[in-house]
């Protein structure tokens, strides 16, 4: 039945395959939905697939077996031109924010190249950055610094700040406080919480913190032994 989602329906990824490589499957018949405007929690041991999966329902990696549904399309049947608009709704923040910038250009400059790619014509430069940095809740100043004169929280911000401007519909936020300092993990969960409510995206939340999944999701599952159980 179509329905306003990302859908991950039955998927199952094994890698190692050819005539050498040996089989391991990594999860098996997987499936979850992510709606407009909420959250769904996952969480799970070190080393299960979390990240392999949201990689998966981003359309970065594709699963051995079963369907990504964005708004009732499937993604295997999209055409170039479906595909790149999924690409664009559909983005992933990682762990560590000072991987996300190059560390050569000024902030002012990394964001600048987003709006030109964008196709966003120089006179709304201004006016769609300053709008971006108060969603965020950061002053211009920091368009003038390098990324290594920020903390990891304001890089963290501006990691999602950047992935705002291509209007996403779902973000897959891979431990997006774990690289962060303690004192910041809950102002950036806040954050988090605050652009979603105003953007109505909604989010795939990767955690190993049972704490931050429930502090953040509507719906959670646990994935383990190459199973999402889902939780109550
Ligand atoms: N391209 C690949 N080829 C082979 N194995 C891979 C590949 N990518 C990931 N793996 C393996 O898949 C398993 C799951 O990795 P993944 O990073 O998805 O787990 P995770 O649950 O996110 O772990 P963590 O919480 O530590 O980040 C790991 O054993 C990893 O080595």
């Amino acid at each position: 039945m179509f329905s306003i989602s990302l859908k991950a329906d039955s998927l199952s990824k094994i890698y190692g395959t050819g005539i050498i490589g040996r089989r391991r499957c990594i999860f098996r018949k997987v499936s979850f939905e992510v709606r407009p405007g909420e959250t769904f929690g996952l969480m799970g041991p070190s080393g299960e697939g979390k990240s392999t999966l949201g990689r998966v329902i981003a359309g970065l990696e594709k699963p051995t077996e079963g369907t990504v549904y964005y708004n009732g399309s499937p993604l295997s049947e999209m055409k170039k031109i479906g595909h790149a608009a999924f690409r664009r709704k559909v983005q992933i923040m990682f762990q560590d924010p000072t991987d996300a910038f190059n560390p050569r250009k000024k902030i002012g400059r990394s964001v600048s190249e987003v709006l030109t790619l964008l196709k966003t014509p120089d006179t709304e430069h201004v006016l769609k950055t300053k709008e971006m940095l108060m969603t965020i809740g950061l002053s211009e100043e920091v368009l003038s610094r390098y990324p290594s004169q920020l903390s990891g929280g304001q890089l963290q911000r501006l990691a999602l700040g950047r992935i705002l401007l291509l209007e996403p519909e779902y973000i897959v936020l891979d431990e997006p406080t774990s690289a962060l300092d303690v004192s910041v993990q809950a102002q950036t969960l806040h954050m988090l919480k605050k652009v979603q409510t105003e953007k109505n995206i909604g989010y795939l939340l990767i955690s190993h913190d049972e704490a931050v999944i429930r502090f953040m999701s509507g719906s959670c599952g646990s994935l383990e032994n190459g199973q999402l159980k889902i939780i109550d």
